[in-house]
């Protein structure tokens, strides 16, 4: 399947600052890809460079296989700063003016505003509106020309709970219209509720890139607890053991790739050992995270 956007080598240095270095990776059709890393990683700097409005230093990228060129920038939708809107027009009108700028037909207005739930509010100047519902305006005016890629920088920031979890249905809403979606974030938690696949930047390098659902995988520990003598040996003995720590008790046993708690169950049972408890603890995303960051 040819890539959407595929990268490589992309460099942009501020002076001595390396704002993102050798970059490489590709985004497949379909995919909710996060851009995951602390401020200052270099995400916004890479999106910049994405859409044109920031020059790299060094490094190429292709859309849909193509040279960036305008022409094949406009299947592209995105929400990077702040959008200017006027305080004092309606939301149908701004988005009006907004069809009017970028050449598309005003006939998929109602089409959007339908999408981010705003019919109802749309003739409400868009002062009245609260952040989210100005957030959810300006993905509606990203897809007022049907773009095909949709790019959104940080799109919960600022919002409150509700709001947060309004832009993260609807994130998951247009990625099921079919349509790729590209989004950078600070968030780990957002990474994980709406992204199938991520990169990790640190200080402008890669330093993770891969499915969301991967990771965890081999990362699994189970705590076991049976009232025998030599449990700490049989589960030494247990071909799925990793390694074993004792904590308050009980057995935490960090298994090997491709092994599971059942497994582990059925060897004890085997031997018989009938565990008092048996519980399987997968690392947070958020362990992980800070053990990518932590060892690169
Ligand atoms: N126009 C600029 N001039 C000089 N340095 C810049 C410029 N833009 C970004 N930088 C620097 O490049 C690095 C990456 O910044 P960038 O904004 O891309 O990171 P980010 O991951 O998007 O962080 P944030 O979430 O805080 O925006 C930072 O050290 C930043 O200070």
């Amino acid at each position: 399947m040819e890539a959407v956007l595929s990268i490589k080598n992309l460099t942009k240095n501020f002076g001595r600052i390396k704002a993102v270095n050798n970059l490489s990776l590709e985004v497949k059709p379909g995919q909710v890809f996060g851009m995951l890393g602390p401020n200052g990683s270099g995400k916004t700097t890479t999106l910049g460079m994405l859409m044109g409005v920031v020059n790299p230093t060094g490094g190429e990228f292709t859309w849909f296989g193509e040279e960036p060129t305008h022409h094949v920038r406009k299947k592209i939708g995105a929400v990077l700063e702040h959008p200017i809107f006027y305080p004092y027009l309606s939301g149908q009108k701004n988005l009006e003016l907004n069809a009017m700028i970028k050449q598309c037909p005003e006939a998929n207005i109602p089409k959007v505003l339908e999408l981010v739930e705003l019919l109802d509010r749309k003739d409400d100047k868009y002062k009245t509106y609260s952040l989210g519902m100005k957030q959810r305006l300006a993905i509606a005016s990203a897809l007022l020309n049907d773009p095909t890629v949709l790019i959104l920088d940080e799109p919960t920031n600022g919002l409150d709970p509700m709001g947060i979890a309004e832009i993260r249905e609807l994130i998951k809403k247009i990625a099921a219209n079919g349509k790729t979606i590209i989004l950078a974030s600070h968030l780990l938690d957002e990474v994980q509720k709406v992204c199938t696949h991520f990169a990790v930047l640190k200080k402008g390098n890669l330093v993770h890139y891969g499915p969301v659902d991967e990771v965890g995988k081999g990362e699994e520990t189970v705590e076991v607890l049976a009232e025998v003598e030599n449990l700490n040996e049989l589960l030494l003995s247990f071909a799925g053991t990793s390694s074993i720590n004792r904590e308050n008790g009980s057995y935490q046993v960090a298994m090997r790739d491709g092994f599971h708690s059942k497994d582990l169950n059925k060897f004890l049972f085997e031997k018989g050992v009938v565990a008092s408890h048996l519980i399987t603890r997968k690392k947070t995303l958020e362990k992980q995270f800070i053990e990518i960051l932590a060892s690169s």
